[in-house]
């Protein structure tokens, strides 16, 4: 049930003072009448005052009553808190997509219904982006916390599943292996003179779901609408795009309704050449915008990586951002304890997942302890994959893993060896925080969870971090039933608190990297940043971490409400910038040149990144040819 209707009603007072202080500029259009309403960058539906529908030649094109702003948006939030409306508009959306793509829906949905409501939900907020972009982004921005759930996770990863039955308008750029060669000049066709953001994937690890191939496209899309919604990114300034090198799902391979290449993904050179086109071609139109690399598979996240960080202004969101979030928790939970920040160094943390992600994180945090307790400190990190407790003797250790294999000296003093499993660490390491970045739903099973009692923590930490919600090693209940009220707990994608009886209750965090990449992006564009650096996506993470106050770690709260998203983003956004001037690779932006930003504080640089968040508000408009 969406619950819109309270925050709706504050948040629309809240956006009337807003509307009453700006008077919007004027916005040049080289359209008129039909075109107008048809374009969802200008179409106000019925909200085109009567003097701008002569002007624009909409006369006659729209019923004769002028709905304000304010009033659509009470409209559509209405709609979506009727009494009923969940049942009937699932009944109804049920129909249309029974008829319209109703093998693939069910192949993907079979005995969960709650996916044909989300699926639902889903579409009347796409119906409205692809309408009316601007009543769009306000509704979402609005809110954040009722809709992340659905253009975010865990939706976006239903999308993602039945992407090639749900398509209907495309949103993005594509190119694919058949464009070789091709995509200096492709580039020009996308309509709008100036991107600010590019959120690309290639599908191969979508979330937790693996390999989707083109319909990962889904996955840029709503990490976009978070950027346009936390970080006030301009949407007519971003741009999602799918590069479709092929895919190894067979089931998608022989799917009739699939969308995209019908081939085995290239690799090696072949795959590499690819990629470097594309960057080439974004670079030669785009030199100044920031491009996130999302969802990548772990090698390709990590080559890429190492191939272009020094080279264009880029991030792997998966590798980098979640490292940050995932930190600015893991200081939180020592807070937790009472313990001061410096006992980082001493925390034994098991990280279960060796993947991009897992590996991410794990770097970041070596590097935060031997900041704290020297180059020469000696963290007590597990790391674990599908074959178990990971140490030197294993065969064919993947590179990016070797600095985190246990030796046989540390093995031996728990009593683990090489492949150790998951419960035996647990058992005899009795770890503070017990991490996962798997992918694989319920590998926090109760006896996991319940040896996580033994902790030597008085606060254990567990972290569920994997997307979608099927996928989270264990659930918010699961986890405050076995391992006990005392916990801190996360998880990637949303869990309600848990009712723990006696009037308490389990509060969830969400441990997502939502709460980095927007500021990290909007930092990076904003100082005109010439590439992303260890040090700047350190001050993302520790701006996040100081966030929180010592009464709300008390409560065992670890990282801000979602509600205050565009604020944290401008924290964020601020400690970025000053990362990148402290380190001379900020070139400024537009009439903001380095030396304005080197003399601004941080008041004033957090007062700069809010002044350049974009906030929807019907603008008049003024025809040119
Ligand atoms: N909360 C957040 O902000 C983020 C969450 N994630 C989630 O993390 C998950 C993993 O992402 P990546 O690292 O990119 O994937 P990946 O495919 O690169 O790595 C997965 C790792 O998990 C291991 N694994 C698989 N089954 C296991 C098992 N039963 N026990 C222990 N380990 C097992 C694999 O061996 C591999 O090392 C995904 O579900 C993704 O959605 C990723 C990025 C951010
Ligand atoms: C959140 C995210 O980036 C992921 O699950 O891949
Ligand atoms: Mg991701």
């Amino acid at each position: 049930m969406w619950r819109v209707a309270r925050s709706a009603a504050s948040s629309l007072r809240q956006s009337r003072r807003r509307m009453s202080t700006a008077i919007p500029g004027p916005c040049i259009v080289h359209k008129r009448g039909a075109d107008i309403l048809h374009d969802p960058w200008f179409n106000k539906d019925t909200g085109f005052p009567l003097t701008e529908r002569d002007r624009l030649g909409l006369r006659g094109l729209l019923p004769p009553r002028v709905i304000s702003f304010e009033q659509q948006y009470d409209r559509f939030s209405l709609l979506l808190v009727i009494g009923g409306f969940d049942f009937l508009t699932s009944l109804f959306f049920f129909l249309v997509l029974l008829v319209e793509s109703y093998r693939s829906l069910e192949k993907n949905t079979q005995g969960q219904p709650d996916n044909v409501v989300s699926l639902a939900k889903w579409r009347i907020l796409n119906r409205l982006h692809d309408r009316n972009e601007t009543l769009y982004y306000r509704v979402l921005i609005d809110n954040i916390k009722n809709f992340a759930p659905t253009i975010y996770t865990p939706t976006v990863g239903l999308v993602c599943q039945n992407y090639s039955g749900l398509f209907r308008r495309p949103r993005g750029m594509y190119f694919s292996a058949k464009d070789k060669g091709e995509m200096m000049s492709m580039i020009y066709n996308w309509p709008a003179q100036q991107v600010d953001m590019i959120v690309l994937t290639d599908g191969s690890r979508i979330l937790g779901l693996g390999d989707l191939g083109v319909q990962g496209i889904g996955i840029p899309i709503g990490k976009l609408d978070m950027y346009v919604a936390a970080a006030g990114i301009n949407p007519q300034r971003i741009l999602p795009v799918m590069l479709d090198v092929g895919t190894n799902n067979e089931k998608l391979l022989a799917d009739k309704l699939y969308l995209g290449l019908r081939q085995h993904r290239l690799e090696g050179d072949e795959y590499l050449a690819i990629v470097d086109e594309l960057m080439e071609a974004v670079h030669a139109r785009w030199p100044k915008a920031i491009v996130q690399f999302e969802d990548f598979q772990m090698k390709w996240a990590f080559e890429t990586l190492e191939r272009y960080r020094k080279r264009f202004c880029m991030f792997n969101d998966d590798v980098q951002g979640t490292a940050g979030v995932a930190l600015a928790g893991l200081l939180g939970s020592v807070r937790a304890q009472g313990r001061p920040l410096t006992d980082f160094a001493d925390q034994k943390i098991v990280v279960v997942g060796a993947g991009s992600a897992g590996l991410g994180v794990l770097k970041m945090a070596l590097q935060a302890v031997s900041r704290m307790a020297g180059p020469h400190a000696d963290p007590h990190f597990f790391l674990l994959d599908k074959d178990g407790l990971i140490t030197k003797e294993r065969k064919c250790i993947d590179p990016a893993a070797t600095p985190f294999a246990k030796s046989q000296g540390e093995t031996k003093e728990f009593g683990l060896c090489e492949g150790s499993s998951l419960l035996d660490v647990i058992k005899k390491v009795k770890p503070h925080v017990l991490l996962g970045l798997s992918g694989v739903g319920g590998v926090f099973n109760e006896e996991i969870l319940r040896a996580m009692k033994e902790s030597d923590s008085t606060k254990p930490a567990i972290f569920a971090m994997s997307n979608p919600t099927a996928n989270a090693e264990c659930t918010a209940e699961e986890a405050f039933k076995h391992a006990g009220e005392n916990i801190v707990f996360a998880s990637g994608s949303p869990f309600d608190d848990v009712d723990l009886g006696n009037g308490k209750t389990g509060h969830v965090n969400q441990a997502n990297n939502m709460y980095l990449f927007p500021g990290i992006g909007l930092g990076s564009l904003l100082c005109g940043a010439r590439i992303i650096t260890d040090d700047m996506l350190q001050a993302a993470a520790e701006c996040l971490a100081s966030y929180i106050t010592d009464g709300e770690i008390q409560m065992g709260i670890l990282y801000p409400s979602i509600d205050s998203i565009r604020d944290i983003t401008a924290e964020v956004g601020a400690a970025v910038v000053r990362a990148a001037v402290a380190e001379g690779l900020a070139d400024g932006r537009g009439e903001v040149g380095p030396k304005d930003l080197k003399y601004m504080s941080k008041e004033q640089t957090i007062k700069y990144v809010k002044e350049n968040m974009w906030f929807p508000v019907y603008s008049p408009l003024v025809h040119e040819k």
